[in-house]
């Protein structure tokens, strides 16, 4: 367990794999933590140095008070990275942790030199929306949220997989000023003119269900980057890594080969 310190923020990350590994970045989503991606990492390439956290408000990382702000996010992760020193790194972003992956490739080419943006867009819903629930979420908490929720993240087949509950907990278990705080910076991002001017290795992954980020937002973000590969995985909600862990890693994997990894 290894927790970082910026100023007043911890934050809590794993880094595993041989110190002259490819370095790889997984970012996961709003309402998560970092064991999103256990069930993927065991099929992934062996030779990998990967890096995985919580962002600021999940997981065991600390809840400073909100609203954050997409740039507060993207600082912390541009920290943590030189901390653990992953640099020239294949970022893999989940959701908002795809639109980290953006902001922080327009900023830190250094740092980020290809990205998967799995289940994200360059603008993920409206100022409206997101105001609509981050007052749900005041009022009730995420027990006010957690029913419409689940139906964007999960395929109505796998909400009756005997592991669905542990993910509902994982969403119900997230502090409510994590979750509303995270929501507001996802509210204020619009990353369409910065995101159509990268030039980077870039991958898309899409799930067939996802009520959160559909396939159609995802590919139209996916082509504001020229070159960039697009894959659909059926029988998926918002979180295709849990719902389809060995289709989600075999796509991962050629991305990552293609990009040298071992
Ligand atoms: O709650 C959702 O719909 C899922 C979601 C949107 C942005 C994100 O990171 O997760």
């Amino acid at each position: 367990m290894h927790m970082a310190h910026f100023g007043e923020l911890g934050l809590h990350y794993s880094v595993t794999g041989p110190e002259d590994g490819t370095p790889v970045v997984f970012a996961n989503s709003l309402g998560t933590d970092f064991r999103l991606w256990d069930k993927i990492l065991p099929l992934l390439p062996a030779g990998l140095r990967i890096l995985r956290f919580d962002k600021r408000g999940h997981g065991l990382s600390d809840v400073p008070q909100g609203p954050y702000s997409m740039g507060a996010l993207i600082t912390d992760t541009e920290r943590l990275m030189e901390h653990t020193g992953f640099r020239n790194s294949i970022f893999i972003g989940l959701s908002i942790g795809g639109l980290i992956a953006q902001g922080l490739a327009a900023k830190r080419l250094d740092l980020v030199r290809a990205m998967v943006l799995s289940n994200t867009g360059a603008k993920i819903g409206t100022r409206d929306m997101w105001a609509d629930r981050i007052k749900a979420v005041n009022e009730g908490g995420l027990e006010a949220v957690v029913g419409p929720t689940m139906d964007r993240w999960f395929s109505k087949p796998f909400q009756a997989d005997p592991e669905f509950p542990a993910w509902r907990n994982m969403f119900l278990r997230t502090p409510a000023m994590g979750w509303t705080g995270c929501g507001a910076a996802i509210a204020g991002t619009d990353f369409i003119s910065s995101t159509s001017g990268l030039r980077l290795p870039t991958l898309a992954i899409a799930g067939s269900e996802d009520g959160s980020t559909p396939p159609d937002l995802v590919f139209e973000t996916a082509d504001l980057v020229p070159g960039s590969e697009k894959r659909l995985i059926r029988n998926a909600g918002h979180l295709p890594c849990v719902e389809q862990p060995r289709e989600y890693a075999e796509i991962l994997t050629a991305f990552l080969r293609a990009q040298g990894a071992a």
